[in-house]
This record gives structure tokens, sequence and C-alpha cells, in this order.
């Protein structure tokens, strides 16, 4: 029985989290934690595995205490940059224990991510449009970042070099953010829960790959499939699309 503790058990994901791990034979929840508890080899409930799904201004501190106290983690919150990776990841190797953090455990969003990386060295143009619930607090998103430096290198890699843009005036910033040379645009509208555009153009044509997580119920077969094998990946992995086999 993997025995799991929670970190942010009362927002969105995190209840869905409890709820999701409490329906499962190979897995109980041993502790809840919200904002404001401190993680502790004794707050854990003796815990194997904590599942983060904070903010961005905590998870990292999060992880770093949750590997003193000796316990894998598997991270959904989003905000991670390269240096917060290496810094992480030398904790973890030091400690002897297991990381995953990804931007996004639905599985039509990581294949979505991986077709538009295939996809992206075929086609003149790209942007990424991710289109989210209002109660978002980042943009954009930590899946659209992911989308748009994994398109970056693929165009990278093939030779291609800047999407064609002969935008010289722009003052409200209407043709959005740049993510390594890949435009992404942000929507947060009432209803929605997460969404992803990729769009492709060549002359006289476009393709369009497209994610929808219409319940948060969407993430969690990529939450228990991290949960099940984080601990047999020493250090840190990132994203799902290895454990998948992509
Ligand atoms: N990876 C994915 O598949 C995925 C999917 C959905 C959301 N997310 C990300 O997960 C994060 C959380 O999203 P949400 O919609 O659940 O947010 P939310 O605001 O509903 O929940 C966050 C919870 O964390 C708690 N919290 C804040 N600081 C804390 C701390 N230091 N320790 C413990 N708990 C703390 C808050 O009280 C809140 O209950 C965001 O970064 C979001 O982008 C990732
Ligand atoms: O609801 C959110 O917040 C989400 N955050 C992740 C992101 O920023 O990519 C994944 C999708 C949902």
């Amino acid at each position: 029985m993997k025995r799991v503790a929670v970190i942010g058990a009362s927002g969105r994901m995190g209840t869905a989290v409890v709820k999701a791990v409490g329906a499962c034979a190979d897995m109980e929840v041993v502790a809840r934690l919200n904002g404001g508890d401190t993680i502790s080899r004794e707050s854990l409930g003796g815990a194997d595995v904590a599942v983060e799904f904070t903010s961005p201004a905590s998870s990292e501190r999060n992880v770093h205490a949750l590997l003193d106290a000796g316990v894998d983690a598997v991270v959904g919150t989003t905000g991670w940059d390269d240096d917060a990776y290496a810094r992480v990841r030398a904790h973890a190797e030091e400690a002897g224990r297991s990381v995953l953090i990804a931007p996004n455990f639905a599985i039509g969003a990581v294949l979505a991510m991986r077709f538009a990386q295939i996809a992206a060295p075929f086609f003149e143009s790209a942007e990424v449009v991710e289109m989210h619930h209002p109660d978002k607090v980042d943009a954009p998103s930590g899946t659209a970042i992911a989308t748009a430096r994994g398109i970056a290198r693929a165009r990278g890699a093939a030779g291609l070099g800047d999407v064609p843009d002969a935008t010289e005036s722009d003052p409200h910033g209407a043709r959005g953010a740049r993510i390594d040379g890949v435009p992404v645009h942000a929507v947060r509208l009432r209803g929605l829960t997460a969404s992803e555009e990729v769009l492709l153009g060549n002359p006289g044509e476009q393709l369009v790959i497209r994610t929808d997580s219409f319940d948060r119920v969407s993430f969690m077969p990529g939450v228990l499939l991290a949960v099940r094998s984080v601990s047999s990946r020493p250090g840190l992995t990132v994203g799902i699309e290895s454990v998948m086999g992509l």
C-alpha cells in the first residue's frame, strides 16, 4: 500500500487528488496539508510520496521541505524554471530521493505537446494559445511554456529561423508573449478548465492541435501514474512523457 500525503489538499487540484487516491486499492491518503501547515516527518504521517499542488510562490520551498523529511514528491504546481529544477535535482540526488515535476498530467495535453514537437519542423509559423479558468494565478500556463519551448527546440534542430511576423507597432501587447521566439497568447474565461491550441501555418495550409481538460479528473490518471512510478526514478524527472514511454 502506497502512503500518500497531499500538499494543497483543500485546493481545486488537491481536492481531486485526495478523491482519486482514496479510490485506489493500492494507495491511501495519510496526510492533508494546506497553507500554514508545516511540512515535517510528523505532519506527513509516514507518507512514502507527497503530491504537491499549491502555488508557484511556495512550490519549490515545499519540495525542499519534502526532501528534508525523506519523502519522494510528485509536483503539478507551475512556475518552475531551469535554476529551480537544478536546485531540486541536486537536492534529490544528494538525499537519494525522487521528484517528478510535470506542467500537465492530462494524457491529451502530454500528447498534444509531443505532436506539436513532431509537427513544428514542417511549418513556417507556430503560435500557442492557452485558455484557462479566470481563477488561475499565473500566465502563461506552465503547459504553454513547455509547449513553446518544445516547438522552439524542434524548429532550432531543423534549422528554422524566426517565425514570420511583420508587426512594427504593438503598443497594447496584442501579439502576446514570446517564449523562446514562439508567440504565446493567454485567455482567461469563466467556464473553462484548461485548454490549449497549437497553430501551425504554411502557405495555403494550417494544422491545429487542440487539447481540452473539461474537468480536473482529466489530470488524475497522470497523477496516479506518477505516484506509482516516482520512487523508481531517482533524482529529478520533468514531465510524464518518459513515464508514459513517449
Ligand atoms: N500539472 C498539472 O496537470 C496541473 C493541473 C492543474 C493545475 N496545475 C497547477 O497546480 C497549481 C494549483 O492549482 P489549483 O487550481 O489547485 O490552485 P488552488 O488555488 O485551488 O489550490 C492551491 C491550494 O494550495 C494551498 N497552498 C498555498 N500555499 C501553500 C503552501 N505553502 N503549503 C500548502 N498548501 C498551500 C492553498 O491554500 C490552496 O488550497 C497551480 O500552479 C496550477 O497551475 C497543474
Ligand atoms: O488550472 C490550472 O491552473 C492549470 N495549470 C497548469 C498549467 O499552468 O499549465 C495545467 C493546466 C491547468
